[in-house]
C-alpha cells in the first residue's frame, strides 16, 4: 500500500476509551426474517478439464440466533457451502440472498465476518491494529476504531496484549484475536471455517466459551468443525458428505 494512503493505527497515536459490557445471548425466532438463504444451490469447480461437484443442490436457511455446527469428513463441501453462505464466492446454480443485509458485495467487513482455521492476522500490526482495522475499513475514525477494538479485545479476555505482535502470541492467543477482528465490527452473521482445528482441547473449549459468549443478540453462526466436542458446544448439527447436506438435527430434535 502507498505510504500517503496507510492509516496509522498504532497505539501511541489513538485514545484509548472505556469498555462497554459484554453482549448477551437471545434465543433463536423461528419466524424470524433468515439472515442468509440458500435455494438450490450448487457449486462445481473445473480442475485440470474435470469437473468437480463440491456442492449439490442445497436448499437452507440461517436464523438470526442460530449456533450451527457443520460437520463432515474432509472434501465434504464445509468450506465451499461457508464460502457461498458469506458471499466470498458465487454459486454455479441456485441462489444466496441475505434478506435483511443486502447484496453480496456490501456484505464485509461489517455485517458478515469469517474466521479461518490458519494464522491469519497481518504480522506487521499489533493484536489492538489487527482488531481496529475492520473498522477503519468502514470507514470509523481511528479513535472509534481503537475504542472499539478494546472492546472486543476485552470481550475475548486479551486487553493484556493488545500490544502485542501477532508473533509473540500462542496459537490460542492469535485465534482469539482473530475472533474479535471478525466480532468487532458486531457482524450479524459469523462463519468460521475450522477455527479451534489447531488447538488443543483444553484451549479450543476456552476459544468456543469466548467466542459464544461474545456474539451479539441475535447474531447467528456457522461453524465448519471436525472436533465433535466443538460441535456439541452448538445448537445445531448439519452433517455433509459428498457436496450433500445430509442431516440437520438441533438439540430438541431432527429437521
Ligand atoms: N477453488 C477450488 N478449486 C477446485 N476445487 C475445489 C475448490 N474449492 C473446493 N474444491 C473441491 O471441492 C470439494 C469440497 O471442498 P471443501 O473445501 O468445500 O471441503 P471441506 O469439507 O471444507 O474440506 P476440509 O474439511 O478438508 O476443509 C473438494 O473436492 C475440493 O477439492
Amino acid at each position: 500500500m502507498p505510504e500517503s494512503r496507510r492509516v496509522d493505527v498504532s497505539p501511541r497515536r489513538l485514545t484509548p476509551g472505556p469498555v462497554p459490557p459484554r453482549a448477551s445471548f437471545r434465543p433463536v425466532d423461528a419466524a424470524a426474517t433468515p439472515l442468509a438463504e440458500a435455494r438450490g444451490v450448487s457449486r462445481t469447480f473445473t480442475v485440470g478439464g474435470q469437473e468437480v461437484t463440491a456442492l449439490r443442490e442445497t436448499t437452507l436457511r440461517v436464523r438470526p440466533g442460530d449456533r450451527i455446527a457443520l460437520l463432515g469428513p474432509s472434501g465434504s463441501g464445509k468450506s465451499t457451502l461457508l464460502h457461498l453462505l458469506g458471499g466470498l464466492d458465487t454459486p454455479t446454480t441456485g441462489t444466496v440472498s441475505w434478506p435483511t443485509l443486502g447484496e453480496a458485495g456490501s456484505l464485509r467487513p461489517g455485517k458478515v465476518a469469517f474466521v479461518f482455521q490458519a494464522q491469519s492476522l497481518m504480522p506487521p500490526l499489533t493484536a489492538l491494529e489487527n482488531v481496529a482495522l475492520p473498522l477503519l475499513l468502514v470507514g470509523e475514525t481511528p479513535e472509534a476504531a481503537t475504542r472499539e477494538a478494546r472492546r472486543a479485545l476485552d470481550t475475548l479476555e486479551l486487553l493484556a496484549l493488545a500490544d502485542q505482535l501477532p508473533e509473540e502470541l500462542s496459537g490460542g492467543q492469535a485465534q482469539r484475536v482473530a475472533v474479535a477482528r471478525a466480532l468487532v465490527t458486531r457482524p450479524r452473521l459469523v462463519l468460521a471455517d475450522e477455527p479451534t482445528g489447531q488447538l488443543d482441547s483444553v484451549t479450543a473449549a476456552h476459544l468456543m466459551d469466548v467466542l459464544l459468549s461474545a456474539l451479539e443478540p441475535g447474531a447467528a453462526l456457522v461453524m465448519a468443525t471436525h472436533d465433535e466436542a466443538v460441535a456439541r458446544r452448538l445448537d445445531t448439527l448439519w452433517r455433509m458428505e459428498g457436496g450433500r447436506l445430509l442431516s440437520r438435527a438441533t438439540k430438541e430434535g431432527t429437521s
